[in-house]
């Protein structure tokens, strides 16, 4: 089961390919890219524990060293980063080598970043081991780590130079992660493919439940979508800020959490999208039923979708709104949201009233305390 879908970036194209076994042959996936059999590899101790021995069984005579962090989204931070970095340069990494990231978004963003920067750069391949990480982080090059100010303030477009997204990973993953990547996937239908989203709404209950067909598909059709769409605008100029699609409620959302566990990237994003769409609707933007299919469609498959299902406190909604004044969209000191006039058909603007903005986040909030 194998399927490849190309990144089109003229000098910096991949391929993405998705299906089952990759790890097993990981040898003759990556050898074609090694200038000499030895790689570098990083992973989470989470991952390391489940995948790592495969993946250097799988990498036959290519010799590897191997460098574990702790999981979880504060890893993504200066001092692994600096842990990372260094670690690459005890290991003597050259320019020409290929470093390996292994495991979900954190791990693929800190790792990428640590190539961008290491020797100016050296290549790297993502080997995803979550959903989210399979169908949107491995992708696309965006890169970094998370600073005190914000998610993801701190890092570089670096491309990876090939992305296995082997499926047979997730079969380990706990339901709450795969749950939290399906977040990312439901945002491709939401943003721009209201065919994906019907399917959706059909297959995916399948999907989580283990049907291989239907995660290659899912993982397909998300990983084109965000193809195509880098293809097109590779450094955010434009087009590509619609990936980011439920992202500013959902990073002043995990600052305000504090990167724990209480609230997990995609767990953020499903909410963010929630909200998005409601903004959309009070603006009279797009249809008024928009809001109530996204929320019944996360709500059965069992996910988080408002801000009454974070537990713990949430700052007010002044708060919120400073938070979310980091978002690297700002233009002119004006935020920029991703709407939707309907599903599968988002759009960027800045032209949102503060008063409308602050009157969805303080519903949201009121939901919390009836
Ligand atoms: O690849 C992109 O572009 C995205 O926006 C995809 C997002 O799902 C992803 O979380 C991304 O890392 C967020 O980017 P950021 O620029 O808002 O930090």
């Amino acid at each position: 089961m194998r399927e490849i879908v190309p990144v089109e970036l003229g000098a910096r194209s991949y391929e993405v390919r998705i299906g089952t076994g990759l790890i097993e042959g990981a040898a003759v996936e990556i050898a074609p890219l090694l200038r000499r059999p030895r790689v570098a590899i990083v992973a989470d101790e989470t991952v390391a524990r489940l995948h790592l021995d495969a993946l250097r069984a799988g990498l036959g005579g290519i010799e590897s060293v191997a460098l574990t962090l702790p999981a979880g989204e504060g890893t993504k931070s200066w001092p692994h980063f600096t842990r990372t970095v260094e670690w690459l340069l005890e290991q003597k990494v050259e320019r020409k080598d290929i470093v390996i990231a292994l495991g979900g978004g954190v791990i693929g963003d800190l790792v990428g970043f640590a190539a961008a920067v290491l020797r100016r750069g050296v290549r790297f391949v993502q080997i995803p081991t979550t959903l989210l990480a399979q169908v949107d982080s491995s992708v696309g090059g965006k890169t970094g780590i998370n600073a005190p100010q914000g998610k993801n303030l701190i890092g570089a477009f670096h491309q990876p130079s090939l992305v296995l997204a082997d499926l047979g990973v997730l079969e380990t993953l706990p339901k709450r992660d795969f749950l939290a990547g399906y977040g990312e996937v439901v945002k491709y239908g939401l943003l721009g493919d209201a065919e994906f989203f019907d399917w959706l709404e059909a297959y995916a209950p399948a999907m989580a439940g283990g049907d291989l067909d239907k995660r290659l598909h899912a993982v397909k059709r998300s990983v084109e979508m965000k193809a195509e769409i880098v293809a097109r605008d590779e450094t955010e100029e434009g087009d590509r800020a619609l990936l980011n699609l439920g992202h500013t409620f959902c990073h002043a959302l995990e600052a305000a959490t504090g990167y724990s566990d209480r609230l997990l990237h995609g767990e953020g994003v499903a909410i963010g999208c929630a909200l998005a769409f409601e903004l959309s609707q009070r603006l009279g933007l797009c249809p008024q039923e928009a809001p109530s299919r996204v929320r019944a469609h996360l709500r059965a498959m069992g996910m988080k979708v408002d801000l009454a299902d974070i537990e713990g406190d949430l700052p007010g909604t002044d708060a919120l709104i400073e938070l979310m004044a980091q978002d690297k969209k700002v233009l002119d000191g004006k935020l920029r949201f991703i709407l939707a006039r309907g599903i599968g058909q988002a759009f960027v603007t800045s032209e949102v009233p503060r008063e409308v903005l602050a009157g969805v986040i303080d519903d949201a909030l009121a939901r919390r305390d009836p």
